[in-house]
């Protein structure tokens, strides 16, 4: 985690302090860090940076708004699984531009690489002039360097137009097997190369040519070979085990300089590899371009492989071995479906408590007939201590009711349960299964809430294809043990990140809701409660106060937005 704190921020003029003080600084420090973007972002995505601590001087021009721009110096691959086409998918995914400069154009499928056309070194430069000599690079991003021309040309390039971030994926051999760049191009990526990345992302066959044919089985080789090529100069090392044998999970090591990290995803099955390498490179690159630090940036980037080959698992494109997989999965997912939720649903959100139902004799379908009479927008069924069929009838009874009144119920964790009763979507935690995988499981129609404390889960429940993120404790609570506090800071960071609707939860009740709700920030639609709904003697009557308290915050924020 030391890298993540390790980030610099600075006002001088950008290129004077990236040409002369970025090499001091890193020579010295031994750092890895971003500097500050001179963008000018619209207010809200400002904030946001700000919060991740990468917010920038802002030009005096408030009505430019620059987007995040990396440029992928790649090879193109008519069968658009890997190279230039999985750059640009990948950072389209990632929100960010993507500008290309194309070193060879390969004839290329799911079979293998048929043929390979080097692009002429001088048309290469001109392709590299063109774009950064006048649109503002943020990252460049390299991957098939088919000649030592090219990664000079490259080399002078970066020293007349300096961009943030250097991300080179060392392309040499395709996942087919095929040569795209062949052993005559070490020397120069050993030189020149990898002394200017800010990151190097070898598969075990590459870092292997790289360390002199060294052998890489085992994730403790991936140490020492993520070691060794930290000598040859790069700011940071991936070495990435997509390939490597036995292995159930996806393991990457990653090495700053001085931590070890072994990153651990699931290994999905399935054939829809090919790629895989280029988009992790250009997602890291799109994500150091919008202002994350390394470590941020690689983690985000291989969940973001996982999610897409999970969406992906089972497509089929072509007859060979190795297909490509979707990388706008997230698209499609959330505009392709027929969205069945709305964000003001969770205006008073109401979630069970069996404890304390037991405590004041009341039945589940009484408590949850009581709040939705009270004003209830939608409930959720949170059962810890109950038998699964019990759960069910529950569900079943509390459905007749919810439906009857108009409003979404939901079930804590449970999605056997939300499947069987036909309910209308889960709430779950981060312990929980992921949201791309409760989605798949739920299918398009479903409403899934996720529990997010950070920034970080929120984009990823947002990248799973959940609806909305409950956010919390704001305050402290007695509900949930062990659950850590954000309070209002906390929970203003998480909104202003999320591209959800956000509900707040932890400790609310009739006395503070309105100091929640006054944050004033617009995705916040709403509060979640348990005990100031539940452990009370009488539910319809407490429900009605809340209400009463929401409506009023929400009439004085309106009235003090105008
Ligand atoms: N089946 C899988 N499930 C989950 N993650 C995977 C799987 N295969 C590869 N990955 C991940 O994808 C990323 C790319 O790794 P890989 O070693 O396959 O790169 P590569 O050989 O350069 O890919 P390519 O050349 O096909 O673009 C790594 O983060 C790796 O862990
Ligand atoms: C053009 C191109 N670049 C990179 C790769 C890496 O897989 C590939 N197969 N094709
Ligand atoms: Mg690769």
């Amino acid at each position: 985690m030391a890298n993540e704190a390790h980030f610099l921020s600075t006002s001088l003029p950008f290129l004077s302090f990236n040409k002369a003080v970025l090499p001091e600084f890193r020579q010295s420090k031994g750092l890895s860090f971003l500097v500050n973007s001179r963008i000018s972002r619209s207010k809200q995505t400002r904030a946001s940076m700000e919060m991740r601590g990468s917010g920038g001087p802002m030009t005096s021009d408030h009505s430019a708004v620059k987007i995040p721009h990396v440029l992928t110096v790649a090879g193109s691959d008519s069968g658009a699984g890997a190279g230039i086409q999985a750059d640009l998918k990948a950072c389209a995914a990632r929100g960010v531009y993507c500008s290309t400069v194309i070193t060879a154009v390969t004839a290329q499928n799911t079979v293998g690489v048929q043929g390979v056309n080097i692009v002429p070194e001088d048309f290469v430069a001109e392709q590299m002039k063109s774009v950064l000599s006048d649109m503002d690079v943020d990252v460049v991003k390299t991957g098939m360097l088919p000649s030592i021309g090219i990664v000079k040309i490259l080399h002078q390039q970066l020293q007349v137009y300096p961009v943030r971030a250097l991300v080179v994926d060392p392309v040499m051999v395709s996942t087919s097997g095929d040569v795209l760049a062949g052993p005559s191009i070490l020397a120069v990526f050993r030189e020149e190369l990898l002394p200017m990345a800010d990151i190097v992302t070898p598969n075990l066959k590459e870092a292997s040519a790289l360390l002199d044919g060294v052998k890489i089985n085992t994730v403790s080789d991936m140490h020492s070979a993520a070691k060794l090529l930290h000598d040859m100069g790069p700011r940071n090392v991936l070495v990435k085990g997509g390939h490597l044998p036995d292995s159930l999970d996806a393991v990457d090591v990653f090495f700053d300089g001085e931590h070890l990290y072994e990153l651990r995803s699931s290994r999905i099955k399935t054939r829809n590899t090919h790629g895989t390498g280029c988009t992790l490179a250009s997602c890291i690159a799109a994500e150091l371009a919008k202002g994350s630090s390394m470590l941020k940036a690689v983690k985000a980037s291989k969940f973001f492989v996982e999610t897409a080959l999970d969406y992906s698992k089972d497509i089929s494109i072509g007859k060979g071995p190795q297909g490509p997989f979707d990388h706008l999965m997230n698209l499609k997912h959330n505009s392709g479906r027929q969205v069945r939720f709305n964000p003001s649903d969770l205006f008073l959100y109401a979630v069970t408590d069996s404890r304390m139902n037991r405590k004041w004799g009341h039945s589940i379908s009484d408590a949850v007939k009581d709040a939705v009479q009270g004003g209830a927008t939608i409930v959720q069924l949170r059962e810890k201590d109950i038998e699964t069929g019990d759960f069910l009838e529950a569900a079943k009874s509390c459905l007749q009711i919810c439906r009857a009144n108009g409003i979404p119920l939901l079930i804590n964790d449970r999605i056997d349960v939300a499947l069987a009763s036909d309910a209308d979507g889960v709430h779950i935690g981060q312990s929980d299964m992921p949201a791309h995988v409760a989605r798949s499981l739920l299918g398009p129609e479903k409403i899934i809430g996720v529990s997010c404390k950070t920034p970080e889960q929120a984009e990823q429940a947002w990248l799973g294809g959940a609806d909305y993120i409950g956010s919390g404790g704001v305050y402290p609570t007695n509900t949930k043990e062990n659950n850590r506090t954000i309070g209002l800071d906390g929970l203003k960071t998480v909104c202003l990140a999320s591209k959800l609707p956000v509900v707040a939860i932890g400790g609310i009740n009739i006395s503070n809701a309105h100091a929640v709700m006054e944050i004033g920030v617009p995705n916040l639609k709403g509060v979640a409660v348990v005990s100031a709904l539940f452990d009370r003697e009488c539910v319809l009557t407490e429900t009605r106060k809340l209400h009463a308290v929401l409506t009023e915050a929400t009439a004085a924020a309106a009235a003090a937005a105008k």
